[in-house]
């Protein structure tokens, strides 16, 4: 296991999280999700050495991490903070550049192998067309990517970015996130990333961290959702607090979008009222009445009539 946490607590002045006993593995994604405050920075921040353990231990690659140099820190594990500074004045071919800089000292010129893997980096994230950009040029998710391109030229076994998705619109999110899933499954680099939008990161993610009580609740993706109901829950985007759900027999998408329908404009107890759905309509009954819908509309009609 490459990163091992042991009994490991962590926090200020107070703990945040307890007792966490969990590794990951070469060539895994994660996605480390948790609501605000619940101390998923502050992880990360222990992990990199950056903020002090309160008990027990933290090892990479078997050795613990407060016995790492910043170099040997640089060698194992790459970062990209959600908040990086965008340094002025420099292209994206000097800012993935950098990544090579933890092996040498900033004056050195970089080698042709270097300089090399540098320009395949910037083709491998189809960047090429912006190689001498002023970072201040570049869209968002351009720069997210080049962020990441600097993360990949420090060539560390493992990557740790702190909510790479903040900022970027739906695509970009999915370009971001299947960069990162690719990187991990062909490259075999361990990856952790925390996320606010889980909902759609968990769908790239081999295993979930999730924070909440001061624990950590480490696991399978899936295995982690159907274990924390509270996740996945429809409920908790409940808009009417007196709605509750009709019986839905209908394939798996129109179940959600009738449900979100009705949720959203019925604030009254439907549990006697069944929808089947047989294209193209929605058959309902309730106390014996039958009735046929083919539309949203005509659904709100009828159960406004109903009530
Ligand atoms: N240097 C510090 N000293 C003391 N307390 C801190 C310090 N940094 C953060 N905290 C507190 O620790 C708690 C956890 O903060 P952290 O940034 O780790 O949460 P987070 O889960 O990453 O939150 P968010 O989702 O909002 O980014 C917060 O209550 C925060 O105020």
């Amino acid at each position: 296991m490459f990163l091992q946490l042991k009994n490991t607590t962590i926090g200020y002045k107070t703990p945040l999280l307890k007792e966490v006993n969990t590794s990951l593995a070469l060539g895994e994604i994660c996605l480390l999700i948790g609501n605000n405050g619940v101390g998923k920075t502050t992880l990360i921040k222990t992990i990199l050495n950056q903020t002090d353990l309160l008990k027990g231990e933290v090892l990479l690659n078997g050795i613990k991490t407060e016995m790492l140099s910043s170099k040997e820190m640089a060698e194992q594990v790459a970062v990209v903070f959600s908040k990086s500074q965008i340094p002025a004045n420099y292209t994206l071919r000097d800012l993935i550049s950098f990544g090579k800089y933890i092996h040498y000292p900033y004056y050195f010129e970089l080698k042709e192998s270097d300089q090399q893997e540098v320009e395949e980096i910037i083709e491998s994230l189809n960047l090429s067309q912006y190689r001498d950009f002023q970072l201040s040029q570049l869209s968002d998710g351009n720069l997210q990517k080049a962020f990441i391109g600097r993360a990949l030229a420090q060539n560390s076994p493992m990557i740790i970015l702190d909510e790479p998705t903040t900022h970027l619109d739906e695509e970009n999110k999915i370009i971001i996130l299947k960069l990162l899933r690719n990187l991990a499954k062909t490259q075999n680099k361990l990856i952790l990333f925390s996320s606010h939008d889980w909902r759609l990161a968990k769908e790239f993610a081999d295993k979930i961290w999730l924070i909440s009580n001061e624990k950590l609740h480490a696991g399978i993706t899936e295995e982690i959702l159907l274990n924390h109901n509270e996740l996945l829950n429809p409920n908790i985007f409940h808009f009417n607090e007196g709605f509750v759900a009709p019986q839905i027999f209908a394939p798996e998408l129109h179940t959600e979008m009738l449900y979100s329908f009705l949720q959203k404009n019925f604030k009254t107890d439907l549990s006697a009222v069944k929808f089947t759905f047989t294209e193209p309509f929605w058959e309902i009954s309730n106390n014996h009445i039958q009735y046929k819908c083919d539309s949203f509309e005509e659904i709100a009609e009828f159960l406004r009539n109903l009530h």
